[in-house]
């Protein structure tokens, strides 16, 4: 095989309770990206669209992943990157992660597979690092591995991945703001007051329990966040009333989406979903502000060859 094209979904990292730990994958929205062998050694970023990005590789998050895995593997061609981007850049919904990810997973299939799904995340984190000025991995975990994950550990990388409720939907609203992954994490406190340190870790012991026992009432206590959400909302036009409308109208708990600016609502069951998007979307055709809207299952599978 010396081309593949794939689809690199949008994923919700945070998922309000699990900073830098937790995230699901999307399935209705992500890029599509085709990456050739080529008879000359190097990564080549040979197309982009869609979007205004850098086409250095060292200057784009796919270009630095894929140079991380080429780097390790050191074969004795090359490869060319097209990225067909439908992610905004600074959307909240990991448009850094979908390229970082989907560089690394379309080259380990063309190289026969040599790396696991860890090792691909690893390769990946070199790249969200580009552009959030810290390794994270909470994007690229449920995008490799699909479903829910949590990052346990980044050195050594350890991720699991967490069973997803068959009746579980996401509703996520994007406000067409941008808001740097970067920015956003340096507004963040370095310190925490331990009363806030006890609420949040007992909410991402119960999210995980409420994920394998598919307990709704639990998932919907759990999503809630006293650490970043407090400062990041403030970045958010209509945060609280979104949050709000989505509540009364059904969902299990809304929460900032990554970074921000998207707004992500867990829903039980396909209708609830579906009344909940209508009731959100209301917030913002009110306003001047553009938005999208996106309702999806989780996506299970992660990355798919196309
Ligand atoms: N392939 C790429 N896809 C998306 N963003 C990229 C890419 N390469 C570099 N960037 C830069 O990364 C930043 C967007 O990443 P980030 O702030 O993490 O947003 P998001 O939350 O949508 O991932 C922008 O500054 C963008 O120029
Ligand atoms: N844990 C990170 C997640 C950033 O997600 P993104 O989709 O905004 O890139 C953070 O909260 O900073």
């Amino acid at each position: 095989m010396n081309q593949i094209h794939i689809f690199s979904p949008a994923t919700v990292a945070n998922v309000s309770c699990g900073f830098d730990v937790l995230g699901f994958c999307l399935d209705t929205i992500g890029d599509e990206m085709i990456i050739r062998k080529t008879p000359q050694k190097g990564i080549c970023i040979s197309k982009i669209e869609g979007y205004d990005l850098p086409f250095e590789t060292e200057n784009n998050v796919a270009g630095v992943s894929a140079l991380a895995l080429y780097n390790d593997a050191n074969p004795d061609f090359g490869f060319e990157i097209e990225i067909y981007k439908k992610i905004k850049p600074g959307s909240g919904i990991g448009s850094s992660s979908a390229s970082a990810a989907g560089s690394v997973f379309a080259m380990n299939e063309l190289l026969g597979k040599p790396y696991n799904k860890t090792q691909l995340t690893n390769f990946a984190m070199k790249g969200e690092a580009l552009a959030s000025k810290c390794e994270h991995a909470d994007n690229l975990a449920p995008a490799l591995f699909g479903g829910f994950t949590l990052v346990k550990s980044l050195a050594p990388l350890q991720v699991l991945q967490l069973p997803t409720p068959k009746d579980l939907y996401a509703v996520v609203i994007h406000p067409q703001i941008e808001i740097k992954t970067s920015e956003s994490r340096a507004i963040l406190p370095q310190e925490i007051p331990l009363k806030n340190a006890i609420t949040q870790w007992s909410n991402v012991g119960s999210f995980v329990h409420a994920l394998h026992t598919e307990d709704y009432n639990l998932l919907s206590d759990s999503l809630n966040d006293v650490i970043a959400e407090p400062y990041r909302c403030q970045l958010i036009p209509y945060f609280d009333d979104v949050k709000q409308r989505a509540l009364k109208h059904g969902a299990l708990g809304s929460g900032i989406s990554g970074s921000g600016p998207s707004i992500f609502s867990l829903c039980k069951g396909l209708d609830s979903a579906e009344k909940v998007k209508t009731a959100i979307q209301n917030v913002y055709s009110q306003t001047s502000i553009d938005f999208e809207i996106h309702l999806s299952k989780i996506n299970t599978e992660g990355i798919k060859i196309l």
